[in-house]
């Protein structure tokens, strides 16, 4: 089996490695990047200038943030019209992120992958709404592993590979156990702190309930016709068709970033939950429990659901 060691030329290795640069450990580093200084980039995010009104999108990546960043939108704008932007535009930590999202119209909806400690600090002093999105940790890997493969030209590795660089503890960045740690963290530290939890397979069930539940906890008029209507208009049949369409391009600067070789990712692939079983061995997925239990005993508390 490759390993990122043994077969760097397969382009794994550009992707999935902790960052050079160990105390941002945290930052998401997918595909290189331009940031000649990563911890400087970091620092400026923590000490970006929050306004009273935005609201905090906040999930390990592959969670379901594009699908909860356009139901954000159509909620707090009460429209079901599409948000012309994408994600990417006010994604704080991609490629210019922190200056497009300075000039982004309130009420702002800004998105990130950073783990808490690396989140706007002032957050906590706003009382900022967080919305926070997770998923199972299984298809989650799938997703990332897909992920991968799009936005790299040479991608001959395999999901097996993906997984042993997880399990090898060598992945891109934090894993999504450490995320969810440092969430339970912060709310332990921040009990009053507003913040709701949306589970990708409980949206896929019951849409309508979780866009109402969203509802409330934005404190936006939002009645049963409305709601099915942004379900709706969020499926994932029609946000994937909105998204080829064209309309949504990443912003340049995201683009560029990646450098040669690499592409835009490609976001909208089956939005199904148990794919997992099509990609894990019976082997891979006991093993992968055992990563699951150990970070259970290390405190992880989200129960996930895998079909
Ligand atoms: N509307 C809707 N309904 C259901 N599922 C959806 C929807 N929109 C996006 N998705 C699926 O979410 C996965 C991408 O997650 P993210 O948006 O967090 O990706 S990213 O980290 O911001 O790149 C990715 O999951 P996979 O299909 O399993 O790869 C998307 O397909």
């Amino acid at each position: 089996m490759a390993t990122i060691d043994k077969e760097p030329e397969a382009g794994l290795a550009s992707l999935i490695r902790k960052e050079s640069c160990p105390e941002a450990y945290g930052w998401r580093v997918v595909g290189p990047t331009n940031l000649s200084d990563p911890l400087q980039h970091v620092e400026n995010i923590r000490g970006f200038k929050i306004r009273d009104d935005d609201v905090i999108l906040a999930a390990y990546p592959k969670c379901g943030t594009h699908w909860v960043w356009e139901i954000t939108h159509m909620l707090l704008r009460q429209t079901t019209d599409y948000e012309k932007r994408c994600k990417e535009q006010v994604m704080l930590e991609s490629n210019g992120g922190i200056a497009r999202c300075e000039k982004e119209e309130s009420p702002r909806i800004i998105n990130s992958h950073f783990v808490f400690a690396h989140l706007p600090q002032e957050i906590i002093a706003k009382k900022s709404k967080i919305i926070h999105v997770w998923r199972n940790p299984k298809d989650t890997l799938v997703s990332f592993y897909y992920h991968y493969k799009s936005v790299i030209v040479d991608s001959r590795f395999t999901f097996s590979d993906v997984l042993e660089t997880l399990m090898a503890d060598k992945f891109t960045t934090h894993t999504q156990f450490e995320y969810l740690q440092q969430m339970s963290k912060f709310e332990e530290d921040h009990p009053d702190h507003p913040i709701i939890h949306l589970c990708y397979e409980e949206m896929k069930k019951e849409p309508i309930k979780v866009i109402q539940e969203l509802a409330r906890f934005l404190k936006v008029p939002a009645d049963d016709e409305f709601c099915r209507k942004v379900a709706d208009a969020c499926s994932f049949e029609n946000m994937k068709v909105i998204n080829q369409s064209g309309q949504k391009m990443f912003p340049a600067e995201f683009s560029v970033s990646r450098g040669p070789g690499h592409k835009n990712p490609v976001i909208y692939r089956k939005g199904v939950v148990g794919d997992w079983k099509n990609h894990f061995t019976v082997s891979e997925n006991e093993r992968y429990d055992d990563v699951i239990n150990r970070a259970r005993e290390k405190g992880l508390k989200f129960k996930f659901i895998y079909q």
